[in-house]
């Protein structure tokens, strides 16, 4: 138990399904075993094909796995899906074939091959291409690979898509097999919130990983509260040789700080231990903070070039498109999305892969239903309101489709890989140019080619100065989308949305509602940003935005909530007096729960 890597996005973990195989029915059966692992279809055939392969063809269970496989033979070549929201078992059966690695920009790829290092095992070199389909290393990959695995400690830069992450975890693991560490074998567990903490403790006590994976909430419990045997966690941990923090500015940013900080009083010093810092943007103020976590000696390795503008430039890709556009007026916020996604969805060719973000988890439910009820076009929604299961079942969704469109919050921002995304589009100004630079990472990977669209509403233009260094451009083609003046079906959906939210469809008044007061929350917090002085500027808005969503007047906030926000007595605020909202037409009762039942935020990975 060697390896520490601390990781601030979910990484999929697979349950354990071998026990659960006997007296399992093909296609029905495997459904159920779909239910009960919680993990797709598609990922249980290929767990299946893995078990397979370790087997002797004579043997029982290696027929059992014949029989249960033999529907799904072949299934391999055909094409996947689009995504169909709620139909996440539905994907077919794919056997890891290496995965093409298709078009893409060919100069993101070093001239070095991981065959020419001598010091990586052979049986990871036939994984790098058998499995990964992958024989060159990327820039930080070759940059970095020779330091951390000589054991010293790494600051790395590089921008989104480019491989960090076998750039930590191949020295991190070659390191651990030289120094036979590993007992032969590699053993990774994967911790993190939202899950039950005694079966983290039950898989420790199975056995110690040589990596772990965790986000810092859930790793600060269990080094609190875990005993493994009768050996507390934290005397575990104290023996961490290498510690890798992915995403490390929002780490070491403040919103994570304290927690790091006080995982690190657990581990080593940094002079015992080797440290590698991996992220794509390093704001200048965290560097110090940094360099702290770090031996005196650590080699900093900068993929991105600082042009002349004192080191702000820009962390894009070039072969990433990015433009920008304002929403013309806010009664056409609404209407607006429907044009973008459906544009994004049809440019070029006809079916894409787009991811959406938009500022509030409540937002992304508010448009995943208008687009899943109203508008023709299913979208899958990840966003932190929704469960583990149902976030990773989504995403293995989203990761296998070829096609589709992804609606999400910022729980998508960071580390996340989804192959062939084309076009990233962001609504609404994100919380920092960082975070801008990171969601747009989510195309343009591994040297593809992708386009950003960031589109703003009126009040909130000013974001574009935030993006100065940042090569985007202002887009007329896409004003001209959103301002549409012949009706066409976009206005035929609009009227039904607007029509069914006064009749009082729950479904749609309900996420609107909690819709509202999470716009509400967000940009108060960002009044300064959008130099906005008056707590009424922001609450008209609100208002008529809520107009736009089909409301006959703003939704009302219950009083506690409209305290905690701070506005009391602010003009245009409707407080209700009971438990349910009020505001559109006819209202169903029991509306407004949701927000007062929130809390304090909690600062847990996503
Ligand atoms: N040497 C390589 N050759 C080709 N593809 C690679 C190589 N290394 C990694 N990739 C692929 O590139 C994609 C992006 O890699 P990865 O997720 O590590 O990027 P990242 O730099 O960590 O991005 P982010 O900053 O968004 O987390 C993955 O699909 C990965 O499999």
């Amino acid at each position: 138990f060697r390896h520490a890597r601390l990781f601030p996005s979910v990484t999929a973990t697979w349950p354990r399904f071998s026990t659960a195989l006997l007296g399992v029915t093909r296609e029905a059966e495997l459904l159920k075993l779909v239910d009960k692992l919680d993990v797709s279809q598609e990922k249980v055939l290929e767990l299946l094909a893995g078990q397979r392969s370790k087997l002797d063809g004579s043997e029982p269970k290696a027929k059992h796995i014949d029989w249960l496989l033999g529907d799904h033979r072949g299934l391999q070549n055909e094409p996947k899906p689009r995504v169909r929201p709620q139909q996440a078992v539905q994907t077919p059966a794919k056997r890891n074939p290496p995965p093409k690695r298709r078009g893409g920009d060919q100069s993101l790829l070093s001239q070095v091959s991981f065959d020419s290092h001598s010091d990586i095992d052979p049986l990871t070199k036939r994984a790098l291409t058998d499995v990964l389909g992958i024989s060159s290393m990327t820039e930080i990959q070759s940059k970095t690979f020779a330091a951390a695995f000589a054991g010293d400690d790494v600051l790395g830069r590089a921008r989104t898509g480019t491989g960090k992450t076998i750039a930590f975890l191949l020295p991190a693991i070659e390191r651990a097999i030289r120094e036979g560490e590993s007992n032969g074998s590699i053993s990774i567990l994967v911790v993190y919130g939202g899950t039950k903490v005694s079966r983290d403790v039950t898989r420790l006590k199975k056995r110690l990983p040589t990596v772990l994976v965790a986000t810092p909430g859930r790793l600060q419990d269990l080094l609190q509260t875990a005993t493994v045997g009768k050996v507390r966690f934290s005397t575990i941990m104290a023996r961490t040789s290498v510690l890798v923090l992915d995403e490390t500015d929002q780490l070491l940013d403040m919103g994570f700080r304290r927690e790091i900080l006080k995982i690190m009083d657990h581990l080593p010093s940094s002079n015992d231990r080797q440290t590698l810092l991996f992220s794509a943007t390093i704001p200048d103020e965290l560097k110090q903070v940094m360099k702290k976590a770090m031996r005196d000696d650590y080699v900093e390795v900068d993929c991105i070039q600082d042009g002349d503008d004192g080191g702000s430039s820009t962390q894009t890709h070039i072969h990433v498109k990015q433009s920008h556009a304002v929403i013309p007026d806010v009664s056409q916020y609404v209407s607006s999305v429907v044009r973008v996604v459906k544009a994004a969805v049809q440019d070029e060719k006809a079916d894409n892969k787009v991811v959406v973000f938009f500022p509030t988890a409540r937002t992304v439910s508010y448009f995943a239903d208008i687009f899943n009820e109203v508008i023709n076009l299913p979208v899958l929604e990840l966003h932190s309101k929704k469960s583990q299961g149902y976030r990773k079942r989504v995403s293995d969704e989203f990761r296998n489709a070829d096609g589709g469109v992804l609606f999400t919050s910022d729980v998508s921002a960071r580390g996340v890989d989804y192959p062939g995304v084309t076009h990233v589009v962001q609504f609404g100004m994100p919380s920092s140019r960082e975070q801008y630079v990171h969601r747009l990472g989510r195309t343009g990977r591994a040297g593809a080619e992708g386009k950003g669209w960031l589109i703003l509403g009126p009040f909130e233009q000013l974001f574009v100065d935030e993006l100065r260094g940042i090569d985007i451009t202002k887009d007329e083609s896409l004003t001209a989308i959103m301002n549409k003046s012949v009706l066409d079906e976009t206005d035929d959906q609009m009227q039904e949305m607007l029509e069914r939210v006064q009749n009082g469809d729950k479904k749609l008044v309900k996420a609107g509602e909690a819709s509202y007061s999470a716009f509400l929350g967000y940009y108060l917090a960002q009044m300064k940003r959008m130099r906005m002085r008056r707590k009424e500027d922001l609450v008209s808005i609100a208002n008529e935005l809520s107009g736009a969503m089909g409301f006959r007047s703003a939704p009302s906030l219950p009083k506690n909530l409209v305290g905690k926000m701070g506005l009391k007595g602010v003009q245009g605020i409707n407080v209700s007096s009971g438990t349910s909202g009020g505001g559109s037409g006819r209202r169903p009762q029991g509306q407004g729960n949701e927000d007062r039942r929130r809390r304090k935020p909690r600062r847990r990975m996503h």
